[in-house]
């Protein structure tokens, strides 16, 4: 829902601009079906490295594949928004072709993802199992 508050002047301080940002994500999340799906499957993720004692640098591969996903579903649904906006609801092969490039880096990010995640788990699984 839009903020009943009509600014449209720069925000006047750090307390403002992160409400704002906050607000974002959590647009983000409320409208976004992929983005709560992703976020269960982060906690699921995070379960997993846990209980297998991944180490430092799985973490930090893990949590970069995480935020990339991340970064990618909100710009993908930043620029949907966009066109959107721009579009009207009107079909427009510019606006079909832009939201499609869009969808494809989220679906390459997530090959990144699922990448990572084959290349950190399947020894951690070794280690657990042998
Ligand atoms: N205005 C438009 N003109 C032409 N094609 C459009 C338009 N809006 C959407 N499309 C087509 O419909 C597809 C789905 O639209 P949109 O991305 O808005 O839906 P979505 O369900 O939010 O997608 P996602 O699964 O990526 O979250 C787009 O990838 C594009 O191919």
């Amino acid at each position: 829902m839009a903020s009943p508050v009509k600014q449209t002047d720069k925000n006047h301080s750090f307390a403002q601009s992160l409400s704002h940002a906050w607000a974002g994500v959590r647009i983000a999340l409320r409208e976004e079906r992929n983005l709560r799906r992703d976020a269960a499957g982060f906690i699921l993720v995070a379960v997993a490295a846990s209980v297998l004692h991944a180490g430092l640098a799985d973490w930090l591969w893990l949590m970069a594949a995480v935020w990339l996903v991340i970064f990618a579903e909100l710009s993908n649904t930043l620029i949907e928004n966009l066109v959107d906006f721009v579009t009207r609801g009107a079909f427009s092969p510019q606006a079909k072709k832009i939201k499609d490039l869009s969808a494809g880096i989220v679906l390459l990010t997530a090959f990144f993802a699922v990448l990572v995640g084959i290349v950190v788990f399947i020894p951690l699984l070794w280690a657990a199992f042998h």
